[in-house]
């Protein structure tokens, strides 16, 4: 397994958003894409999760890995932290693992292959990151489940809060609503909202 190599991550990034881009455009059904975060969100995830240094980390939507190889860049220099990455679809994170294991990061991500809803209505842990990238129309569903995952000093992001603005506005009041949290839209990428929990 290659040891991780900081140009060698960034042109393999490169050249993984740009072949990745070039199957979505070709594929019809909108389910067979890849949809990656834009890789603007990308960095911010990384710069997010290195001035943040959580301990525990939650990716909702690995897809084949866009997002998850740089929330592993953006944790590289921590000594310990448990990062899971979710999807639905197996042969995704199988493509994840590998992309993983060409960049040396094999190591830094448990990927595991389950349907959102059911880990979150499972899961007794706290996380002090958590990034939803999933299908929104189920985003609703996730929310007892993403409240009890979030406390004091956790940060919840949701990405195509801009360019989707109308399928996650009620998922998305849920938290603006909610004093327990700051929220803010970033325009970064697709759009990002930003939820911080300040009260338990
Ligand atoms: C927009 S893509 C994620 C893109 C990824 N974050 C990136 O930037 O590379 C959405 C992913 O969510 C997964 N997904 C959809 N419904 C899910 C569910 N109920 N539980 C877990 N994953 C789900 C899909 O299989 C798909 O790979």
């Amino acid at each position: 397994m290659p040891t991780f190599n900081p140009s060698h991550f960034l042109s393999y990034c490169q050249s993984l958003y740009k072949a990745d881009s070039t199957y979505d455009s070709k594929q019809v059904d909108r389910l067979n894409r890849h949809r990656h975060v834009e890789p603007d969100s990308a960095e911010f995830l990384a710069n997010i999760a290195t001035i943040t240094k959580p301990n525990t980390v939650l990716e909702i939507g690995t897809s084949t890995g866009f997002s998850t190889l740089w929330l592993a860049y953006g944790l590289r220099h921590q000594a310990q932290y448990d990062f899971i990455s979710l999807d639905i679809d197996k042969s995704r994170s199988e493509a994840a693992h590998q992309h993983l294991q060409n960049t040396g990061l094999s190591d830094s991500v448990r990927l595991i292959v389950q349907d959102a809803f059911i880990f979150l209505n499972s899961n007794e842990d706290v996380f002090d990151l958590v990034f939803l990238d999933a299908e929104r129309q189920f985003y609703i569903d996730y929310i007892r489940g993403l409240h009890n995952a979030l406390d004091v000093g956790s940060v919840l992001i949701v990405d195509n809060v801009i360019s989707h603005r109308d399928e996650v506005s009620e998922f998305l009041a849920e938290f603006t609503n909610d004093s327990r949290y700051i929220c803010h839209t970033l325009d970064v990428g697709a759009g990002l909202f930003m939820a911080v929990r300040q009260e338990h």
